[in-house]
């Protein structure tokens, strides 16, 4: 069966919510500022759930860029734990995502243009798709967790779904 193109939305707080959080200052439900007033902490922006008997670890992932159009065939998730990716190398990147529950179908994908200031922070449990990076090689800051027991399930998608150039640009702005 053809590929479905999919809407690509951009990414803010209230649609992503149902998913986890947006790493970002405009996310911020509180700001203050500290040392002295030179800095301005944003403060709290994402739940870091490393899960039982896990331990929160920083790694940095460098991701190739997904050619456009992009076909979804897969989704992955950590059943234990949250995920969070923050952009390092400031271009804009794509997610997909599906609530936690059962396998998703590809009704149930929501996929989101972030830009390159934009963090995300998967909750546990929620389906997404790996790491797809735009126009180049580019770092994300991940926090995930490490410890006993697998915490990644992988699922195919009966129907596939295709990612394409102009829905994403529409979604970045033209960006
Ligand atoms: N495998 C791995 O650590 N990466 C994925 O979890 C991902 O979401 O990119
Ligand atoms: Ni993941």
């Amino acid at each position: 069966m053809k590929a479905a193109v999919l809407t690509v939305q951009a990414l803010e707080r209230e649609s992503f919510a149902p998913f986890g959080d947006v790493i970002e200052t405009e996310a911020a439900a509180r700001h203050f500022s500290i040392n002295e007033g030179n800095t301005e902490r944003y403060h709290d922006l994402a739940r870091i759930d490393p899960g039982a008997e896990g331990r929160a670890i920083v790694s940095i992932f460098r991701g190739l860029p997904r050619a456009l159009p992009f076909e979804i065939s897969m989704m992955e998730r950590h059943p234990r734990a949250s995920q969070a990716f923050v952009p390092l190398s400031g271009r804009p990147y794509l997610v997909a995502v599906a609530p936690a529950g059962p396998a998703p179908r590809l009704e149930d994908i929501r996929v989101y243009a972030c830009r390159g200031s934009q963090g995300v922070n998967y909750a546990a449990g929620v389906w997404h798709h790996p790491l797809m990076a735009l126009d180049d090689v580019s770092d994300f800051l991940v926090i995930d967790r490490d410890g006993p027991g697998e915490n990644c399930d992988v699922v195919q998608l009966e129907r596939t779904g295709l990612i394409t150039k102009p829905e994403v640009q529409a979604a970045l702005g033209g960006a």
